[in-house]
């Protein structure tokens, strides 16, 4: 099985991962808290409030599992890929794979990486949402003081199946919407590169960024849905289920809420999924 995919997609989500992190916990805030009343407004509550550092809360988990993540989606995407098509990735240029091929070795990577990510998804979202400041002296403390301090306390307070809340939502939300992405790369890859030869730095980021934007695009509703049952732990349960909470969020806030983060879902999506294809490509090109 070829290692070189896995370790290519470890960096270059690591890259992805810090360029895009303060755009991610703006979204989480949006689509979780009602105190704020738009992007500006609370990139402004949270810089005054917790200073540069409030943007970055929550990262260095990630930062740690999407090597994982990642490796494990670009690695299974490309080796479905070689199941599907019998053609190593350095025949690709040459007998290009089916877009069907593409969605479904997309899929089965979002699936497989879906699972990897939910507990990490969750410790991130959870602190994420703490919005004590870390700077002002005196202040209260907050309830999770770390990501391994995070992890044993949902553990001990919400048992081992509470590390995998809201893992239905995020699967469901990742496995077509990485078959879309993947899709989306290699369209637009193909239209700007001559037949047979390696698509150009340019090409790769911009179709890596509008895959990016694709596949959130698609996958925004889900999010939503998938942050609020990641929060539903904490205190008094407020959804029975998955459903429950669409209706619910629904019935309370119209059919907006399935776009709340989409502006910034975008703005993210496009700078971290350009460069993580474009490393991505240089790495496996660079081990030949
Ligand atoms: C499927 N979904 C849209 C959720 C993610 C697709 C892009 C993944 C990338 N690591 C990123 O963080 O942007």
């Amino acid at each position: 099985m070829p290692v070189e995919e896995f370790m290519a997609g470890w960096i270059s989500g690591a890259l992805g991962l810090v360029l895009g992190h303060p755009f991610d916990t703006v979204k989480v805030r949006l689509q979780t808290q009602t105190s704020y009343r738009g992007i500006m407004d609370c990139m402004v509550k949270i810089y005054r409030h917790e200073s540069l550092l409030g943007f970055f809360k929550g990262m260095s988990f990630p930062l740690a599992s999407v090597a994982v993540v990642n490796s494990v989606l670009f690695g299974v995407y490309s080796n479905t890929l070689l199941a599907l098509t019998a053609t190593s990735r350095q025949e690709r240029r040459a007998q290009p794979p089916s877009y069907t091929h593409v969605f479904i070795a997309g899929c089965t990577g979002g699936v497989l990486q879906s699972y990897c990510l939910a507990p990490f998804d969750l410790i991130k979202v959870r602190l994420q949402n703490q919005t004590e400041s870390r700077v002002q002296p005196g202040s209260p403390r907050p309830r999770y003081q770390g990501p391994v301090h995070c992890a044993a306390t949902i553990f001990r307070e919400e048992g081992p199946r509470g590390l995998f809340r809201g893992s239905w939502a995020l699967m469901l939300r990742d496995t077509p919407t990485l078959g879309i992405y993947f899709v989306t790369y290699e369209r637009l890859c193909r239209q700007y590169t001559p037949d047979g030869q390696t698509p150009s730095s340019a090409t790769v980021l911009v179709a890596g960024g509008f895959a990016g934007i694709a596949s959130w695009v698609t996958a925004t509703p889900l999010d939503v849905i998938k942050s609020r049952m990641q929060m539903d732990g904490l205190g008094r349960r407020a959804y029975q289920g998955l459903l429950d909470c669409m209706v619910s969020s629904f019935r309370q806030e119209g059919l907006g809420v399935f776009f709340r983060g989409l502006t910034i879902n975008s703005a993210r999506a496009f700078p971290v999924n350009a460069v993580t294809f474009l490393s991505y490509e240089y790495f496996l090109h660079s081990w030949g």
